[in-house]
C-alpha cells in the first residue's frame, strides 16, 4: 500500500513524483534529425552515385557515367575531405546530445515495463515480437489490440529485453524474451548490422546460461552445442559443454524434467491475482443487469448549474459506492488542464527534451493558475455538494502514465495517524473525485481491488467514490489500482476532498457501515 507524498507546507503549484511505476515514454526524433541535417546534403550525394545501378541502361552516355560513378567516382567521394568531415560532423552531433540521450537505466526501465505488461495482460512474447497484443490462455489467443501498422522487434530487441531479465537472475522473463532473440538471430544469420549489439552467439549464451540455472540441463546442452557450430574455439563453452554432458549421464533424468520456473514475486502483493484479472476484463463485467440498483440518470440535484446542464451519472459499484459522472469536462477543459501540467514534465524528473515522460509524473494545479480550475471546482462542488475550497481539499493533482505506466494497489485515504495527509489539518481524505482527460487504446483501467471490479477509461468522465465510511474510519473496500497502459497515454486529475468542512454535507454516522 503506497500514498501519494503530500505536503501542505507548499500551498503553491507544486510537483511531487507519484509512486506510480516507469513506462515507456515517447521518444521523439529530434536527435536523428539534427545528425541527418548535419549529413543530408553528403547522404544525398552518395545515394545519387547509386542511382541506376541496377536498372539497364540503353543511352550510351548514361552507362558510361554510371560506369564511371561506379569505377571512380564513388570511390573519390569515399576518400574525400568531405567524407571525414562528415563523418566527424556525425561524432560532433552525438557528443552534443549524447547526454541528453536516455541512459542504460532507461532501457532497463523501459524493458521492465515490456515485462509489466506481458505478466498483467498475459501476453505472448512471440506475439510482440511480431508487433502483436495477443493474450494467450491456454490454447485460446484473443487479440488485446490490434496495431494499425504492425511493428515487429529485431533479436537484438529481443536480447535486450531478455538480458535486463537476465541479470536481474530473472528466468522467468529472460528465457522467452532470449528464445525469440535466438530465433530472430537465427533467421537473419549473417545479416549483421552496424547497430546491433549482440549476435545469435551472445543470445545462444545467455539462454544456455539462462536454461542451466533453472535445471533444464538438455536445453543448456543443445543451446551450447549450436554455441559451439559458430564459436569452434570457445574453451568456455565447451567447458560448459563438457559440464552439461556429464551432469546428465549422471542423472539422466534430468534429461526429461521440464522445469516449472516461478515469477519473481518482486514486489509481493498479495493482491496481485485480482488486480492483474481485473485489468485484463478491462472493466466490462455485466453487473448492470444482473444488479438493479446499478442505473443511470441524470444529476439534476438543486443546483442551478446542474439543472441548466444536467450530467449523465452511472452508478457503477454500491459497495463501495463509486459513480461514473460521464462529459464532466469537455475536450477542451480536458486538453487546457492537461496543457497546464504538462511544463511540469520537464522539473518532474525527465532527463531530457527528447523524451517524454521516463516515469509518470504528477503536478499540482493551484486554481490561481487558470479560472478552468475555478470552473472544475464548481462544477465538483455542484455535484457532490461538498465544499472543495482549500484547505477542504486539495489543489487538482494532473497525472501522466505514459506505456507500462501503473499505480499499484493503494488507498487514497491515510491509513495511518502519522500520515502527512493530516498536516493540512482538515481530516482525512474522505472522496476522490477522479477525472480521466484522456482516452487509452488499451489498458490503464482502474481497478478495485476487494470490490473485484475495474473502470475502464472514458476520456471526460469522472469517477467519484467515498473513501471513508460516515463514521471517519477508512473504507477497507475502496483499496484500488491504475492498470498498466497497454497502448497509449493516461491522464487523470485527482480533487482530494477532506473531511472537515462537509460536517453538515456528509454528516457523521456511529454505524461503522455506513
Ligand atoms: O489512474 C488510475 O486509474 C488510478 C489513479 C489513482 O488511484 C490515484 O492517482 O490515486
Ligand atoms: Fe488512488
Amino acid at each position: 500500500m503506497s500514498l501519494k507524498g503530500f505536503s501542505i507546507s507548499f500551498l503553491t503549484t507544486l510537483n511531487v513524483h507519484t509512486p506510480c511505476q516507469p513506462s515507456l515514454g515517447r521518444v521523439v526524433v529530434s536527435v536523428g534529425e539534427i545528425i541527418l541535417l548535419l549529413s543530408f546534403r553528403f547522404y544525398d550525394k552518395v545515394l545519387s552515385l547509386h542511382e541506376d545501378s541496377a536498372t539497364p541502361v540503353s543511352n550510351p552516355l548514361l552507362a558510361f557515367t554510371l560506369i564511371k560513378r561506379l569505377q571512380s567516382d564513388w570511390k573519390n567521394v569515399v576518400h574525400s575531405l568531405e567524407a571525414s568531415e562528415n563523418i566527424r560532423a556525425l561524432k560532433d552531433g552525438y557528443e552534443k546530445v549524447e547526454q541528453d540521450l536516455p541512459a542504460f537505466e532507461d532501457l532497463e526501465g523501459a524493458a521492465r515495463a515490456l515485462m509489466r505488461l506481458q505478466d498483467v495482460y498475459m501476453l505472448s512474447v512471440k506475439g510482440l515480437a511480431r508487433g502483436v497484443f495477443q493474450r494467450v490462455t491456454g490454447c485460446a489467443v484473443t487479440d488485446l489490440y490490434s496495431p494499425r501498422r504492425l511493428f515487429s522487434l529485431t533479436g537484438d530487441d529481443c536480447f535486450q529485453v531478455g538480458k535486463v531479465a537476465y541479470d536481474m537472475g530473472d528466468y522467468y522473463h529472460a528465457i522467452p524474451w532470449l528464445e525469440e532473440a535466438v530465433s530472430l538471430f537465427r533467421g537473419s544469420y549473417g545479416e549483421w548490422k552496424t547497430e546491433d549489439e549482440a549476435s545469435l552467439e551472445d543470445a545462444l549464451d545467455h539462454l544456455a546460461f539462462a536454461y542451466f540455472q533453472v535445471g533444464n540441463i538438455s536445453c543448456a546442452l543443445s543451446l551450447s552445442r549450436e554455441f559451439l557450430l559458430y564459436s569452434p574455439d570457445n574453451k568456455r563453452m565447451a567447458r560448459n559443454v563438457l559440464k552439461y554432458e556429464k551432469l546428465l549421464a549422471e542423472s539422466p533424468n534430468q534429461a526429461v524434467a521440464e522445469a516449472v520456473i516461478q515469477r519473481p514475486n518482486v514486489p509481493h502483493l498479495q493482491t496481485r491475482d485480482t488486480y492483474e484479472e481485473l485489468c485484463q476484463t478491462l472493466g466490462s463485467q455485466p453487473t448492470h443487469y444482473q444488479i438493479p440498483s446499478l442505473y443511470c440518470s441524470y444529476e439534476t440535484s438543486s443546483s442551478p448549474y446542474l439543472l441548466l446542464q444536467p450530467v449523465r451519472k452511472e452508478v457503477i459499484h454500491l459497495e463501495p459506492y463509486v459513480v461514473l459522472y460521464h462529459d464532466f469536462v469537455s475536450d477542451t477543459e480536458a486538453q487546457k488542464i492537461r496543457g497546464l501540467a504538462e511544463p511540469w514534465v520537464i522539473i518532474s524528473g525527465i532527463r531530457s527534451l527528447m523524451l517524454q515522460p521516463v516515469v509518470c509524473f504528477s503536478a499540482w494545479l493551484k486554481d490561481t493558475v487558470d479560472p478552468v480550475l475555478v470552473t472544475l471546482d464548481h462544477r465538483i462542488a455542484s455535484l457532490t455538494g461538498l465544499d472543495v475550497q482549500p484547505p477542504y481539499a486539495e489543489y487538482l493533482q494532473v497525472v501522466n502514465y505514459g506505456i507500462g505506466g501503473h499505480y499499484e494497489p493503494h488507498f487514497d485515504h491515510a491509513t495511518s495517524p502519522t500520515s502527512p495527509l493530516y498536516r493540512m489539518n482538515s481530516g482525512n481524505r474522505v472522496a476522490t473525485f477522479m477525472i480521466y482527460l484522456s482516452s487509452v487504446e488499451a489498458g490503464g483501467a482502474t481497478a478495485f481491488i476487494y470490490g473485484n471490479f475495474s473502470v475502464p477509461v472514458v476520456k471526460n468522465a469522472a469517477l467519484f467514490w467515498w473513501n471513508l465510511h460516515r463514521s471517519g474510519k477508512g473504507d477497507g473496500d475502496t483499496l484500488h489500482a491504475g492498470c498498466p497502459v497497454l497502448v497509449g497515454d493516461k491522464w487523470v486529475a485527482n480533487k482530494w476532498i477532506h473531511e472537515y468542512g462537509q460536517e453538515f454535507r456528509r454528516p457523521c454516522s456511529s454505524s461503522p457501515e455506513d
